[in-house]
């Protein structure tokens, strides 16, 4: 049996060979343009097929503009072509070529003569995380150059394994090593933050430890919230002394506790009721995953709580940041995979977890969060 034709995998099998000889058929696609029936759901899918083919560029229009500070100049009014060129010191045709393709994403718009923040502009300026992802995506596209190779060699050892410096040294990094790191994880914690802040009621427990918790921007959001509860964070050291500085400053080091490690090989401190795993867990493979829950579950007393916050694969709506953005970053950052729902229920399971559930957050596509109770 040809197993290309579909029919050794049952009926969805023959449905799926049917239907593709058929969208793959030049003489199929002609009438389907053609006839006022098929042709708006042709037009959508050479769409929806134009902008896999196109990203990169659009990408880089998105690159541009946080490059140059565009977006910035705009939010602060209407300008025209030649006062945005004169800013964002590019000539003018230079200007009003990005100008024009920034209009075509939603980025900018125009407004008479000149030009004003677009939609998806004015949305990207209320979270000036995305802008320092975006700065930062340069690593991953070296590393994407030759996805093939990439795959191949089963990722890492390109650009962004050497700015995530943990990610192929366990537990290695000193101070420089992790600040830009470090900053872009604060930078971008805000969105995350409230997400998880108002996914679970933190302020029932005493005392919370927050594992790979970054130089501390979650645990001060928390501490907002939650002004009885007791903070930990646990760290590499070098990260965790960012942490203290940050502590020091928010007027907050008297209720936190900074604990230097790893966690893959030193045990993570007793005395905490509750566990944060901020976008952690998604950064290991399965093997030091689940050696970080069973160290979660070691520490936790029993009826403690595990609150695992990151994006996840498979998420309805969502399905491309899980499998395809996600899953290409770590591939190129040398270590991890987004895991769905269930996965990371049957790693709790393994650890030791006598259960766990699936917490709704306002927007899945940046962060799920899953609550095991040991
Ligand atoms: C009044 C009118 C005219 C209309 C009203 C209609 C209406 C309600 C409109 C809503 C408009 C609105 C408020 C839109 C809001 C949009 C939002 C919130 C957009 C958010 C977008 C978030 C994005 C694009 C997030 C991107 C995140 C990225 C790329 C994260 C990357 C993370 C990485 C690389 C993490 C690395 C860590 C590691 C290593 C994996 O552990
Ligand atoms: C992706 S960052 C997330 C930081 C923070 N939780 C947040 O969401 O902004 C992962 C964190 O895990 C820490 N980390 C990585 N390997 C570690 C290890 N072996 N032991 C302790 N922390 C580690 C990193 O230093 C980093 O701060």
């Amino acid at each position: 049996m040809n197993s290309s034709s579909g029919n050794d995998f049952g009926l969805r099998g023959r449905w799926i060979a049917w239907r593709n000889r058929l969208l793959s058929s030049p003489r199929f696609q002609r009438f389907a343009v053609r006839f006022p029936l098929t042709r708006p759901i042709a037009r959508t899918r050479a769409r929806d097929l134009f902008d896999l083919v196109a990203g990169f560029t659009y990408s880089q229009t998105l690159a541009a503009c946080v490059a140059t500070g565009l977006l910035e100049r705009l939010a602060d009014g209407p300008q025209t072509t030649e006062s945005v060129a004169r800013q964002i010191d590019l000539p003018r045709a230079g200007a009003e070529r990005l100008l024009r393709a920034a209009r075509a994403l939603g980025l900018v718009e125009s407004l008479g003569a000149a030009w004003a923040l677009g939609s998806a502009g004015a949305a990207l300026l209320g979270n000036r995380g995305i802008a320092e992802m975006i700065a930062h995506h340069h690593l991953l596209y070296a590393d994407l150059g030759d996805p093939v190779a990439l795959l191949r060699r089963g990722g890492g050892g390109g650009a962004l394994s050497g700015h995530w410096r943990y990610a192929e040294s366990a537990g290695e990094g000193d101070g420089t090593d992790v600040a830009a790191y470090s900053a872009l994880m604060a930078a971008s914690q805000p969105l995350i933050a409230q997400q998880v802040l108002d996914a679970y009621p933190f302020r029932k427990h005493r005392r919370l430890l927050d594992v790979g918790g970054g130089e501390g921007a979650f645990l001060a959001a928390v501490a907002q919230r939650a002004p009885a509860l007791e903070l930990g964070l646990f760290d590499l050291p070098a990260v965790g002394a960012r942490a203290s500085a940050r502590f020091d400053s928010a007027g907050i080091s008297a209720r936190t506790h900074v604990y230097g490690g790893s966690f893959l090989t030193d045990p993570l401190p007793p005395g905490y009721d509750a566990i944060t795993l901020i976008r952690v867990l998604h950064d290991h493979d399965d093997a030091p995953a689940l050696h970080v829950l069973r160290a979660v579950h070691a520490a936790l007393p029993p009826g403690g709580k595990l609150v695992i916050a990151e994006p996840m694969a498979g998420t309805p709506g969502a399905k491309r940041s899980g499998d395809a953005y996600f899953g290409l970053y770590l591939l190129a950052m040398g270590s991890g995979r987004p895991r769905t729902p269930r996965e990371i229920k049957a790693m709790l399971r393994a650890a030791g977890f006598a259960k766990s559930s699936l917490v709704a957050t306002a927007l899945p596509l940046t962060t799920r969060v899953i609550v095991g109770t040991r």
